[in-house]
């Protein structure tokens, strides 16, 4: 049976980002239907090509996948530092600023892609918007007293004007969906975001957030796929960027 068209836009934007890989590279390996094409296409060419890879995998569903891609998968604490994080997103902007989390990866993918030389995106045409904020925005929090947490979420949301119509506990089905480091994750409707960094900071800065899925600055080049099997790549001006940082 053939893709549908979406799945073939994720898959072209995976392929394409399969040419910044080089051999003894240390990768982070982001999580969602996108980022499993990347595991999936790694997986192949590391064994065709014999390459000599060392992965970090943002939750355990994709480290479960790239063992089973044969890929040799260990710790962020083992690795170090890492060359290049490839990952999928829910939404990027045109200053390629994400919104990230759908999946409910969203605190390991932070922390992997800001120990990492380069964080590409990968995704398909329908995550591009002008402005964040259409995607619920994904809020991990902690267990203990997750409701009060919620509460002043809801507050901060309505004072910095942006808050939408709900705010909602995450489900997997009759139970709060539990992230793998142990929390729990509101979704926040919102209007459209205006100060991304200021809202990141303000919802930082409650007791009982552990992060959101807003990734500010952390996005270096999205390879955005289309349906016809097509990429374009998408990167900021930056004078102070290398540009033979990436090949
Ligand atoms: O927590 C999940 C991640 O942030 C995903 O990268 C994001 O949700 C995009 O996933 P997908 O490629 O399935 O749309």
């Amino acid at each position: 049976m053939g893709l549908d068209r979406s799945e073939i836009a994720k898959r072209a934007a995976a392929k394409a980002a399969l040419d910044l890989v080089r051999d003894g590279m240390r990768l982070g390996l982001g999580t969602g239907s996108t980022a499993k094409w990347f595991v999936d296409l790694l997986g192949e060419r590391a064994r065709a090509e014999g390459l000599d890879l060392t992965c970090v995998a943002t939750s355990l569903r994709t480290a479960r996948q790239a063992e089973s891609a044969g890929l040799k998968v260990v710790t962020l604490d083992e690795a170090g530092w890492l060359d290049l994080t490839v990952d999928g997103a829910d939404e990027f902007d045109p200053d390629l600023n994400l919104i990230k989390g759908g999946g409910g990866a969203l605190l390991q993918e932070k922390i992997v892609a800001t120990a990492s030389d380069r964080m590409v995106v990968i995704a398909d045409q329908s995550k591009q918007v002008e402005h964040l904020g259409a995607f619920p925005l994904p809020v991990e929090i902690v267990t203990f007293g997750w409701e009060t947490t919620k509460a002043i979420v809801e507050e901060t949301l309505e004072d910095m004007d942006v808050a939408g119509t709900l705010t909602t506990l995450r489900m997997d089905g009759d139970e709060p969906f539990v992230t793998d480091c142990g929390n729990f994750i509101i979704d926040c409707r919102l209007k459209r975001i205006g100060d991304a960094d200021e809202l990141a900071a303000q919802l930082n800065a409650i007791p009982g957030v552990v992060e959101t899925g807003l990734f500010i600055d952390i996005c270096d080049r999205v390879i955005v796929g289309y349906e016809d099997g097509g990429v374009e790549v998408l990167e900021i001006d930056d004078e102070e960027e290398d540009e033979d940082d990436f090949v």
